[in-house]
């Protein structure tokens, strides 16, 4: 009996990238290449087959974007429109409101994964920067058995413990579903996705932000070395997780295999019953990052959700962790704490150097609904803070694999949708092509109703907007001579005009 010779060819590369890497620790270079070739293969499967789909129906339907312009910017429209630059509008004073019904059908309002593609898959080293407490219970210890600082806690700790030390101060905000019509950049969103660095508690050693504020994004490790596979219905593979705290996670990218595209790739699939099915749909129900999801992806999903529940005091994720999971938080509280890089002191002569832990402070809270631990997912980092349950808890966990490739996928449609679009913005003219696809990841397009307002005059703006398809019209608030308040129209914008907060870079840019 003989190799299949996928299997070997499979080996082949794996030795070539060790033969020139000649890494330090062959181990965990092996797992990264095999849990980033995986990635690549799934998000590669998914494009292969979203793209055969868009050229089967394309002569029949318009791509997606097309087709939601074309549902409302008739020609009467652009008529009457103005050119941009004189209708567009900045700062939030004037109020603008949705003039004609939002237009199109909103097809990606979410997330912004705006270094992803940028980071590639190099992975950053696990740093020391506030490392995992040692007074929590953890049965997801992201050590291998034995290894790790918390190897010998129980996880039976009970809420006593917790909730001396994890008094819950607030529930999370779960964003409820609005209509929406304009694209904005999610820059004041909950489920922003943030390079890490740009957070302003990021600092070195503490790698990431808070970037979902309330959203998503979470880690389990293969549940503390209880589980180093999962296995399902439809032939799971989650590589093994936890395994990785203090060893280099770093991977040499690779060439994508063509032919990987067109192969049949394992999808995890964990079997559920219809009534967990039905909890899950309703945990993620205002979850942005899901609502972008097509329905394959919402399938592939949920079919990889699994579900766990911890007691109170559990640390979910544990700082400076390596993160294999995302988590929706069903039931039950969470509080994250990050903790500061440690300091240095120095006595004097002839004394040694004294080294005092970081300071750890609280930093959010999650309840039904949130999600976390999607930063070192997303960014290939360690784990930036450290969750830890504050009540009995339920929640459910989507491996690393499945929510890398779905995101990926997810973030290079999103590009190529918008890319066109986003080209005709007289604002963004100046820009090239990779920035004008940092701006595509950050939109996020709402559709709003006939009449509703956008942004209102004396409200402090937060957002800046682009209009893809419909009207608006900017209105100014004046007394009129029997001092009431007449709303004076001051002008009426349409696709490509622009008002509200514009952001950096191009805030320079703006009339
Ligand atoms: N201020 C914050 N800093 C870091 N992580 C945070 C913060 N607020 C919430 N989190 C969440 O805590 C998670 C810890 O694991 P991750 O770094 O994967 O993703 C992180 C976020 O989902």
């Amino acid at each position: 009996m003989s190799l299949p010779s996928s299997y070997s060819a499979i080996l082949s590369d794996l030795n070539r990238e060790v033969l020139r890497a000649q890494p330090s620790d062959p181990l965990q270079f092996c797992a990264n290449w095999f849990a980033h070739r995986l990635e690549q293969e799934r998000s590669a499967a998914r494009a292969s087959s979203a793209s055969a789909a868009a050229s089967s129906s394309s002569s029949s339907n318009p791509a997606r974007f097309s087709a939601t312009r074309s549902s409302v910017d008739d020609s009467s429209m652009r008529e009457a429109t103005p050119p941009m630059s004189a209708r567009s509008v900045t700062g939030e004073t004037p109020g603008v409101r949705s003039a004609s019904p939002g237009g199109g059908k909103s097809a990606n309002k979410g997330s912004r994964p705006s270094s992803l593609a940028q980071q590639g898959y190099a992975f950053g080293g696990v740093h020391g920067g506030g490392g995992p407490r040692d007074d929590h219970p953890s049965p997801f210890s992201e050590y291998p058995p034995g290894a790790g600082p918390r190897a010998g806690s129980s996880a039976a700790e009970g809420p006593s413990q917790a909730g001396n030390r994890y008094s819950r101060s607030g529930a999370p905000q779960v964003g409820a579903p609005t209509q929406q019509r304009a694209l904005a950049p999610t820059s004041d969103s909950e489920e922003e996705v943030e390079d890490p660095r740009d957070d302003p508690n990021y600092r070195p050693g503490v790698t990431g932000g808070p970037a979902f504020g309330g959203g998503f994004g979470g880690g389990i490790s293969g549940a503390g070395g209880q589980e180093q596979q999962q296995q399902g219905g439809g032939g799971l593979t989650v590589p093994s997780v936890n395994y990785n705290l203090g060893r280099r996670t770093s991977v040499s990218a690779e060439s994508l295999d063509p032919d990987a595209a067109t192969q049949a790739l394992p999808k995890t699939v964990i079997p559920k019953t219809a009534s967990q099915r039905q909890r899950i749909e309703k945990a993620i129900a205002d979850n942005l990052l899901f609502r972008n999801l097509d329905e394959d992806q919402h399938t592939d999903v949920v079919n990889a959700m699994k579900e766990v529940t911890v007691q109170a005091g559990t640390e979910v994720i544990v700082q400076g962790a390596v993160g294999d999971f995302f988590y929706v938080v069903e039931e039950g509280s969470f509080e994250v704490w990050v903790r500061g890089p440690p300091t240095h002191s120095y006595a004097g002569p002839g004394q040694s150097m004294v080294s005092q832990p970081g300071e750890e402070k609280k930093v959010a809270t999650y309840g039904p609904g949130g999600s976390f631990g999607e930063l070192a997912l997303m960014y290939n980092a360690p784990r930036a803070a450290t969750v830890v349950a504050t009540s009995r808890a339920t929640m459910w966990a989507l491996d690393r694999v499945t929510f890398r490739s779905i995101l990926v996928e997810h973030t290079s449609r999103k590009r190529k949708m918008y890319e066109a679009f986003l080209g005709e913005v007289s604002i963004l003219q100046e820009l090239n092509a990779k920035e004008r696809a940092k701006i595509a990841d950050a939109l996020e397009e709402k559709v709003y109703d006939e009449g509703e307002q956008v942004v209102v005059e004396g409200e402090v703006g937060k957002n800046f907007y682009i209009i893809e398809s419909g009207r608006a019209e900017v209105t100014k608030r004046k007394r009129n001579a029997q001092g009431g308040i007449d709303e004076e129209v001051l002008g009426v914008l349409g696709k490509g005009d622009y008002f509200g907060v514009a952001p950096f870079p191009f805030s320079s840019l703006s009339p």
